[in-house]
Parts: C-alpha cells; sequence; structure tokens
C-alpha cells in the first residue's frame, strides 16, 4: 500500500537490493534516463552522505548529543515510546507507519522522517529509543543510514538546520489526502468519510501528546520541511533538493 511521494510515482525498495548508483547508471544507458532515474541516483547520494559522515565521525552518531555533541533534554518516558512503538499514538499517519514498520519491516522514507520528528518534536523523546526499534524492524536496516538519518532528524547531526519539524495535518493532506493510506492499515478507520480519515476526532484514540503547532488541519502551513521546500522549489528550479 504506497501513498504519494514527493520525489517518484512508485516505490522501489532499493535499500534492499542495490549496492551502488552503477546499476543505475548502467540502466540509463542501456533504457532510459528520466526525472524517475535522476532521482534514485540522488536519494543514493544520501546513502553515500551518511556513509562517509559515519567515517568521518564514528561512534559520536550513536551518541546522544550526536557528531555536535549537544547538550538537549529529552524524555525516556516509557508508556509514551510505547505507544509511538506500536502505533497507538492517536494520530492516525504516524500509527500507519508504525503498524507498517512492525507488519512489514519497511516503511517509506517519507514516513521515516514523519515519525522521526514526531517522536523527537512532539514527543519529545530520547531520539536513540525510536533508531534502536527501526534497527530491530527494518529489513533494509543499515547503522550509517538509520544513525545518520536519526541523528539529522533529531538536530544532533551536523546540519545547521536545527528544528527539522513535520506537521502531521499538513503530511496527512499533502501525500494522503483521502485517507487510503491510513484506513488500509487501520481498518477501523476505513467506514468515515474520505477527508475524516486522517483528522478523524472521537472517532478513534485520543491523542497521547499535542502537536507542537496544533491538530488542526487550518495550521498546515505551519510545517517548516514543507515550507522550506516550497520556498526553494519556487526560487530555484534546479533539481536537488528532497526534504
Ligand atoms: C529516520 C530514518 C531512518 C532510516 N533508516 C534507514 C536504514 O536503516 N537503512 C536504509 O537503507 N535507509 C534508511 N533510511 C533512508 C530511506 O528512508 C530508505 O533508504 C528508503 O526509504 C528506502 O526505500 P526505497 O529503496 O524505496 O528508497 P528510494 O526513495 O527509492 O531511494 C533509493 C535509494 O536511495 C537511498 N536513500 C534514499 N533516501 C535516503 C536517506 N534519507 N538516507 C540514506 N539513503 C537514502 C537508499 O539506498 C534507497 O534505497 C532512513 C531514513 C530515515 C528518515
Amino acid at each position: 500500500m504506497q501513498w504519494k511521494n514527493n520525489s517518484k510515482d512508485a516505490k522501489i525498495c532499493l535499500s534492499l537490493s542495490l549496492d551502488s548508483g552503477g546499476k543505475v547508471k548502467r540502466y540509463e544507458k542501456e533504457r532510459l534516463s528520466n526525472d524517475s532515474t535522476y532521482w534514485v541516483l540522488f536519494e543514493l547520494i544520501w546513502r553515500d552522505y551518511f556513509r562517509f559522515l559515519s567515517i568521518k565521525y564514528g561512534n559520536s552518531i550513536f551518541h546522544l548529543g550526536g557528531p555536535r555533541k549537544l547538550k538537549l533534554s529529552w524524555s525516556q518516558d516509557q508508556l509514551l515510546f510505547e505507544s509511538w512503538r506500536d502505533g497507538r499514538t492517536g494520530y492516525p499517519l504516524i500509527d500507519a507507519n508504525m503498524k507498517e514498520l512492525s507488519t512489514t519491516g519497511f516503511m517509506s522514507n517519507r514516513g521515516r522522517q514523519i515519525v522521526c520528528s514526531f517522536l523527537v518534536r512532539d514527543m519529545g523523546i530520547d531520539w536513540r529509543m525510536g533508531a534502536e526499534w527501526f534497527e530491530t524492524c527494518l529489513l533494509d536496516y543499515d547503522p550509517c543510514s538509520n544513525y545518520g538519518n536519526w541523528t539529522y532528524g533529531a538536530g544532533v547531526g551536523n546540519d545547521p538546520r536545527e528544528d527539522r519539524y513535520f506537521s502531521i495535518p499538513k503530511q496527512a493532506q499533502t501525500y494522503d489526502s483521502e485517507g487510503s493510506y491510513v484506513a488500509y492499515w487501520l481498518p477501523e478507520l476505513e467506514a468515515l468519510p474520505k477527508e475524516k480519515r486522517n483528522f478523524p476526532g472521537h472517532s478513534y484514540i485520543k491523542p497521547v501528546v499535542p502537536l507542537k503547532y496544533g491538530n488542526n488541519n487550518k495550521n498546515i502551513h505551519k510545517d517548516p520541511a514543507l515550507a522550506e521546500r516550497r520556498t526553494r522549489s519556487q526560487g530555484n528550479k534546479i533539481k536537488g533538493y528532497r526534504r
């Protein structure tokens, strides 16, 4: 069950099988080269980036303060963490992604970014607990990509943008506007009108924490991750910005 991805139309699960961009380059040469092949290669550069980062920063990618050795305060609230882990947060988009992860061992890149943002920004939970759960479940688990992305999402990586927040209402409206993804993983939402599936109110579990910017889909513009991408794509038509 796939939901809308910003960079391409179809899921390919390359992280399970591909060792380098060489196969994509060969495909481009022998078959065709288009936007999709561009983006696959582009995403593979992220993988290489995290590999090089791990070589440079060593074990610090596993430490709470990350490569930047930041001293931030984190909670280790077990009940909150378990609600995230088991897909019982009261936010359908989070819960559906977490159910997909524990059922299949896979989650889309967008889903990974959203559940990471929710755990660290909305719940304030120690990002390493999330990274360890991903490590337990992911079939494509890779220490450099996993811990690199988690430190990046938690704001302790070597990226200068600190508040990497993903607004759930905005993400839901943009990438799952008819709620088909959440209804697939949370069948109890299927009977609701499509536009309510991501915003079910009393028809679903009570949210375990409030969202930093509220759970009102009128606040959807408060999503720095999307706002920044929009600004960049309007001001700069060059390919290359993915988050
Ligand atoms: C919190 C978090 C944890 C992650 N943990 C892992 C992990 O343990 N193992 C893993 O392989 N990827 C990880 N990723 C990266 C990415 O989510 C997966 O590689 C991608 O979802 C795999 O699906 P795909 O093959 O359809 O990817 P596509 O989007 O089609 O991308 C093609 C390939 O590019 C590489 N790639 C794409 N995005 C990233 C990225 N953000 N970082 C590094 N490489 C990337 C992967 O090799 C991927 O297979 C993580 C991302 C996040 C946000």
